[in-house]
């Protein structure tokens, strides 16, 4: 990887996204929209089938039901919203994303989630340097990913999608759930670093005015990250670690 100007120095707290920068839940996530979408299409006559593009385009980083609601307007398929206590056989917003639901939490008990050791390592360095440190995750099973992964005790703050919902905070691409978690750091947007692995999450930091946006490169692809915003992108979080 390129040599970057991102110092640990510049800032006070690191903001992060957790699935595909702490764990790789973001693969989880993947397997389970594609199986949910995939099985919904095929009801659909003359509907391509849902690919890894579709999730990066329009689901990745989004809260549940606007990635569902994201994907079906791009196909020009219109449902009924429904509400999230919908069951996961109805044919609405709501069932469709409580499909894939039930299918991620299914992984994540079956098959539990190990950290992505370069992430555990720069946690070490902050804590070690001292920088506050918030996850910041638009799904509501951050908590339930993070306590599988033994991970929970290592972050002052947590914003995810159950937080937002409680707290009305529109979903990245909008800023506002990363400034709430600065906000709650009490540490200025300009003292704060974004770190992201999805197009949704990079743009929310841009748009939120962080010093910094380190994209992490899970398969989002560096140019599509850099165009959207960051301004330093890795494929592990272990790049950004002093040289020893
Ligand atoms: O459905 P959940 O667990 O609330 O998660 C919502 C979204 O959370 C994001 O972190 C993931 O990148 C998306 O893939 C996921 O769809």
């Amino acid at each position: 990887m390129t040599e970057h100007s991102f110092n640990l120095d510049d800032v006070d707290a690191v903001l992060f996204d957790l699935d595909g920068v702490i764990t790789p839940t973001a693969v989880v996530h993947m397997r389970a929209w594609d199986k949910m979408f995939n099985e919904f299409l095929a009801t659909r006559p003359g509907q391509a089938p849902y690919t890894e593009q579709d999730y990066y385009d329009y689901v990745d980083g989004k809260p549940r039901y606007e990635g569902v609601r994201s994907f079906l307007q791009a196909r020009g398929i219109e449902l009924p919203d429904g509400s999230p206590e919908d069951p996961p056989e109805a044919d609405t917003i709501g069932g469709l994303g409580n499909r894939k639901n039930a299918l991620f939490t299914k992984v994540l008990a079956d098959e539990g989630i190990e950290a992505y050791p370069g992430s555990v390592r720069y946690l070490d360095e902050l804590a070690k340097k001292g920088t506050r440190t918030a996850i910041v995750s638009s799904s509501k099973n951050a908590r339930d990913v993070l306590a599988t992964a033994g991970l929970l005790d290592r972050f002052e703050v947590i914003v995810d999608g159950i937080v937002a919902a409680e707290r009305g905070l529109p979903g990245k691409p909008e800023p506002d759930t990363f400034a709430d978690a600065a906000r709650q750091l009490g540490v200025p947007n300009s003292r704060a670093a974004v770190f992201e692995d999805a197009i949704s999450g990079v743009r929310a930091g841009r748009a939120g005015g962080f010093a910094h946006v380190v994209g992490v490169d899970r398969g989002a692809g560096p140019q599509a990250l850099a165009d959207a915003g960051a301004d330093v992108v890795v494929a592990d979080l272990a790049e950004l670690l002093p040289r020893q």
